[in-house]
């Protein structure tokens, strides 16, 4: 057990969460215990997910990863995300723009273009706005690879989406007839029931109106989503889970491409698909930072 104070930020893109760890030289031994501690909200700092800050070598001279992913540089900053109950996930996005964003303020790198690396391989970021509180950062996600169809069950209805990988497993259920307010009425409490040995790391399960022309004349998209996220719950904003539900209601169109605004109870953000490519862009705050006591559980 570590007696001594564990340095901690807080932040949020959109209200998705997070107990931000400066852990640069990836000595931390960052336990599942220890991450859905933190993540607790009434014994713990509160959060959907753990990103600890660590150089991508530095992980994989300490064993957390076997090896650096396809892409990533020794001295890449990694983002190592855990979810609220412990479990490894391969990719947050908004995590990432969080991530750049501590990066950037804490002065760990001193441009405003850099690479975050992930378990899913690096994404590019561009900061186009910063100071110590407030970001508004694009982050290429890569591409989003459609993988099928499929169905999950979700307070006895049966919904069928695209099955879709962003680095991270989703199935982006498009509804017919589903507006914003039928959508916010939705009863979401209940876990996801998806096919069994379809998703076999499960997946991250969103809910999406169509997509209709945005109010502003600029030829984009608009859609409201909802998520429920594998190792958390709901949760107000899932980056990945917005791609991925732009990915889908676009493949209903036909459409490969397109700029969808995508709403969801924490916020905006845009969605961007060109020549084979995902973007996000939006906010990200950072809101406090502190230290935890030795005495805390898990440590
Ligand atoms: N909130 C994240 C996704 C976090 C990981 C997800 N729960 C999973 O297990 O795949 C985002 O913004 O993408």
């Amino acid at each position: 057990m570590s007696t001594a104070p564990l340095p901690f930020a807080k932040g949020h893109g959109t209200e998705n969460d997070f107990v931000i760890l400066p852990d640069p030289d990836g000595a931390l031994d960052l336990t599942a215990q220890l991450v859905s501690a933190l993540c607790e909200r009434r014994r713990g700092i509160g959060g959907d997910g753990v990103l600890r800050v660590a150089r991508a070598g530095a992980l994989v001279r300490s064993g957390v990863l076997a090896e650096l992913p396809a892409g990533v540089a020794g001295d890449d900053w990694f983002m190592d995300y855990r979810n609220a109950d412990g479990s490894l996930a391969e990719m947050c996005g908004n995590g990432v723009r969080v991530f750049a964003h501590y990066c950037r303020a804490a002065g760990l790198v001193g441009a405003d273009e850099f690479v975050v690396a992930s378990r899913a391989g690096p994404r590019p970021v561009t900061l186009h706005s910063w100071d110590d509180g407030a970001a508004e950062v694009t982050v290429a996600m890569g591409r989003a690879r459609l993988d099928g169809r499929s169905t999950v069950t979700i307070a006895g209805r049966e919904l069928t989406g695209e099955a879709i990988d962003v680095g991270n497993p989703h199935l982006a259920c498009v509804v017919d007839g589903l507006t914003p307010q039928t959508l916010a009425a939705l009863d979401l409490s209940a876990e996801p029931v998806l096919v069994a040995g379809r998703f076999p790391g499960g997946a991250n399960v969103e809910i999406l109106t169509p997509l209709e022309p945005d109010a502003a004349p600029t030829g984009a998209f608009a859609s409201h989503l909802r998520v429920i996220e594998r190792g958390v719950g709901e949760t107000r904003s899932c980056g990945t889970g917005l791609v991925a539900g732009a990915v889908a209601a676009l493949h209903r169109l036909g459409r490969a491409a397109g700029v969808v605004v995508m709403t969801v109870p924490g916020g905006t953000v845009t969605v961007t698909l060109r020549a084979g490519q995902s973007y996000l862009r939006g906010p990200s705050r950072l809101i406090a930072h502190g230290e935890v006591t030795g005495g805390f559980p898990g440590r």
